[in-house]
């Protein structure tokens, strides 16, 4: 079917709530602001703000939120209906969602006959009137109310009829979707879309939130849209509560691409996915999955030789989509996994034409490269350590020093006041210009001294070396069992003001690995500076 044949498919994002009540992700009502304008510029239709009046940060936000000048995205307010007890208009969480100024208001409400009895204890028939009347009175003061079925398919499951009921009730109220909640996470593809198929006699529009329990929750989103569903709940980067919410970033390439959905996202909105998850991840201080579908570092990285053969003749055989409909990159790696396509091509990258695939010095370099990684190396995160190794093997790499060793002595001081600080102390001996040079410095630590006693040598003849910064420093140990003898690999990552690049070092001795890094890292920043030897 086309995508003109399908009803539009409304997006609705609850990254800043249910994203929120992800462990370890904590938003301030600024980061809360500046992802709602983010989310806008790329045009999803609903941003759920948060729960006006469960904390002053929610309040903030929505007080705040009325300045947004939001082009293409509706705030939304999110709460519970009325608590049993209460009158819908005395109720302080109905006051807090008009309180919100919100013009969009999603409830949530009981639809799960055991959560009726057990977590609210009331009798099933008050629950129906909790859920119309809340309905009913929002509804007669904001423009759309959404309500969210909580539980829906694990109620249905039980007790159908009830479920059903509950349905009905927020529908009779004036209810502009019926949201059905899988808010356990734990229904099957097969189960969610019979049950859905069930409910589609209500008339009513219905739409989908499903949680990521059992790894379904994409899932089961698109299979929603397939029985009939057209307003789907999700997050950035799935976020969310336990093991998270359905994850917009691969739900709407996945309409829009695989399923030929109408979206009020055009293909050039699409194209900000990438940016726009790891924008995400950054103001929820997560590491961004390097497998993460379409948005992924390694979405479209090729590794296996044969991967990249075929993928310099035709990019379609081993990726699914272009990278670039999602604002990704097609990269290739250079590991022991690599053929002579896969370094053919990091040469072009790195703008080294005509090199013949049959080249002996490729040949030698792509043994060196497979050799290496069996010791231990991994060039993924070390660009510049394996830059070096291309340019010496064309025999472009200058040599600019010689080095002759170095020492290292770590001392901690007992001082008068109790405390007692680490020091270390570094030499190096090398030959710059035909003269040997023999210096020592003090640092915090051995990197720290070392590092300082390379620059103290160098900058003489070199002074562009003193630029160098360490902005991340790794260490693994590599598997071999050796417990404390054990090799370990460091890969340290660098800037110097204008670029960012990687290195690495494997040794059993973890100073000498971390000074190989670094000894490299120094040889790229004069090789990209295009710094001639002296
Ligand atoms: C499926 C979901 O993700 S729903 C959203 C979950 N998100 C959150 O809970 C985050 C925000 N929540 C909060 O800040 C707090 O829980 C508040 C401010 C809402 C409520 O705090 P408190 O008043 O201290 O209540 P507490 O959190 O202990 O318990 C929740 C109460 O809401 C009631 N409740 C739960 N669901 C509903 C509902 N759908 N309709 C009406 N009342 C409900 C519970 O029965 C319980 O009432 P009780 O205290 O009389 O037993
Ligand atoms: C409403 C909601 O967050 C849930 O049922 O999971």
């Amino acid at each position: 079917m086309s995508a003109q044949a399908h009803p539009p498919v409304v997006l609705y994002d609850t990254t800043l709530r249910d994203g929120s009540q992800s462990e370890d992700v904590l938003f301030s009502a600024e980061d809360k602001l500046r992802i709602a304008k983010r989310l806008d510029a790329l045009g999803l239709d609903y941003i759920e703000g948060g729960w006006p009046g469960a904390n002053p940060k929610d309040d903030d936000f929505f007080r705040q939120a009325k300045q947004l000048k939001l082009q293409k995205s509706r705030i939304t307010a999110f709460g519970s209906t009325r608590r049993a007890g209460s009158k819908v208009e005395e109720d302080q969480v109905i006051k807090g969602l008009l309180g919100s100024g919100a013009q969009v208001i999603t409830v949530f409400g009981k639809s799960w006959d055991l959560h009726v009895s057990r977590a609210l204890g009331i009798p099933l028939a008050q629950n129906l009137e909790l859920i119309f009347d809340t309905i009913r009175y929002l509804k007669r003061h904001v423009d759309e109310v959404f309500y969210d079925a909580e539980h829906f398919f694990d109620g249905y499951r039980r007790n159908p009829e009830y479920a059903r009921q509950t349905l009905q009730a927020a529908y009779e109220g004036g209810a502009d979707a019926l949201v059905l909640c899988d808010t356990n996470g734990g229904t099957m593809v097969e189960d969610l879309r019979r049950m859905i198929g069930e409910v589609t006699d209500l008339g009513a529009p219905l739409g989908i939130h499903c949680h990521n329990d059992c790894e379904l929750a994409v899932a089961n989103s698109l299979a929603a849209v397939e029985a009939g569903v057209t307003h789907i709940q999700g997050t950035i980067n799935g976020i969310g509560e336990r093991c998270g919410n359905a994850n917009l970033i691969s739900i709407i390439p996945n309409l829009k691409f695989k399923m030929q959905r109408s979206l009020t996202l055009d293909d050039e909105d699409l194209t900000q996915l990438t940016a726009v998850s790891r924008f995400v991840n950054e103001m929820a201080n997560r590491p961004t999955q390097k497998n993460q579908p379409y948005v992924g570092v390694s979405a479209f990285a090729h590794k296996g030789g044969i991967h990249v053969s075929a993928v310099l003749k035709d990019a379609s055989t081993y990726e699914h989509i272009s990278p670039d409909l999602v604002g990704n990159q097609q990269r290739v790696l250079v590991s022991e996994q690599a053929g002579r396509s896969n370094l053919i091509y990091k040469l072009e990258e790195l703008g080294i034409e005509g090199v013949d695939a049959k080249d002996p010095r490729l040949t030698e370099l792509l043994l060196d490269v497979k050799e290496l990684e069996h010791q231990g190396y991994q060039f993924d995160g070390a660009d510049a350590s394996f830059q070096l190794r291309v340019w010496k093997a064309l025999g472009e790499l200058p040599n600019y020093f010689e080095l002759l060793g170095f020492r290292v002595i770590d001392e901690r001081r007992v001082r008068k006041d109790g405390q007692h600080p680490m020091g270390a102390e570094a030499t190096v001996k090398m030959r710059v210009a035909g003269e040997s040079v023999h210096l020592v410095a003090e640092g915090a630590g051995p990197v720290d001294a070392l590092h300082k006693a390379l620059s103290k040598a160098l900058r003489r003849d070199y002074p562009m070396v003193t630029e160098l910064k360490l902005e991340d420093f790794k260490v693994r140990i590599l598997g071999n069992r050796k417990g404390t003898e054990a090799t370990v690999r460091v890969l340290i990552e660098w800037y110097d003001g204008r670029c960012r690049w990687g290195t690495v070092g494997v040794s059993d001795h973890i100073i000498a690995a971390s000074y190989d890094a670094m000894v490299e890292a120094v040889k790229y920043k004069l090789f990209k500076d295009k710094v001639k030897p002296v």
